[in-house]
């Protein structure tokens, strides 16, 4: 399957470009929230959108040809920067950088207004593309990575826009299918649980281990 791809990048070198990526990224985030709540006069948004396409003339300047896929590199870390949830210069993605334990992932972060549904709440697209991709993280940390097959959520109250929590954990795993479950919760407890069914495909069970064990990685 293409979009994977091995890199040499010198660590150092690697470093100083993720904080140059997270620094665009963060700028169009905090762009794209005040875009959504600005109050200041037609005159100003306009200027402002006069900056915006300058800016964005400068960055098509050069371009990769595909999205951007997933980059691994000699070092042991890898890239994902157009992941819609992880990606650090991807201005969708809050992002959500996960941790890992002996047996569960998790992640605190924070959603702006830019991610509203309900008035004040976050959009339950929103809600379901993050439990995806926890219950995803901890198929991964498990060793037993793979696509999603089935997700299944229950919103149990609505999640106010801010600070949240979310984890995932494995419940079982069933030859190429690892059954996981997880939750998004906030101060007012938890908020929506999720339960998957993440599958190794077809076209990956004949590679080899190594690269099979990228599959989950996105
Ligand atoms: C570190 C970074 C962490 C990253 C986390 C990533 C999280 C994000 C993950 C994603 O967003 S993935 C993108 C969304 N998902 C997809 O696009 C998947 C699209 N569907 C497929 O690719 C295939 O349909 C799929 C891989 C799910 C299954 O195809 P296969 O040809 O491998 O299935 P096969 O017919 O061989 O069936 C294998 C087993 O899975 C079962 N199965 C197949 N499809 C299923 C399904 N959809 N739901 C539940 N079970 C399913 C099937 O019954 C069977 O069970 P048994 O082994 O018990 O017989």
């Amino acid at each position: 399957m293409s979009g994977y791809f091995t890199e040499e990048i010198p660590a150092e070198e690697l470093t100083r470009q993720m904080e140059v990526a997270r620094g665009v990224g963060d700028s169009v985030r905090a762009l794209v929230a005040a875009t959504v709540v600005t109050d200041v006069d037609e005159d100003d948004v306009i200027e402002a959108q006069r900056l915006i396409d300058a800016a964005t003339a400068i960055l098509e300047r050069r371009r990769i040809d595909s999205s951007f896929g997933i980059r691994f590199n000699s070092d042991g870390r890898q890239r994902n920067w157009g992941n819609a949830v992880e990606g650090i210069r991807n201005p969708v993605a809050p992002p959500v950088e996960f941790e890992a334990g002996d047996d569960r992932v998790w992640a605190e972060f924070s959603l702006g207004p830019q991610y509203e549904g309900p008035p004040g709440l976050v959009h339950g697209g929103v809600i379901a593309l993050i439990l995806d991709q926890v219950l995803g993280h901890a198929a991964v940390h498990a060793g037993a990575p793979g696509m999603t097959g089935t997700l299944s959520i229950r919103y149990r109250q609505g999640t106010k826009l801010g600070s949240m929590r979310t984890e995932a954990w494995i419940d079982r795993t069933e030859g190429v299918k690892t059954f996981a479950k997880g939750q998004i919760s906030t101060a007012d407890g938890i908020c929506a649980e999720a339960e998957g069914i993440f599958i190794m495909p077809r076209w990956a069970r004949e590679l080899d281990i190594d690269r099979r064990s990228r599959i989950g990685d996105a």
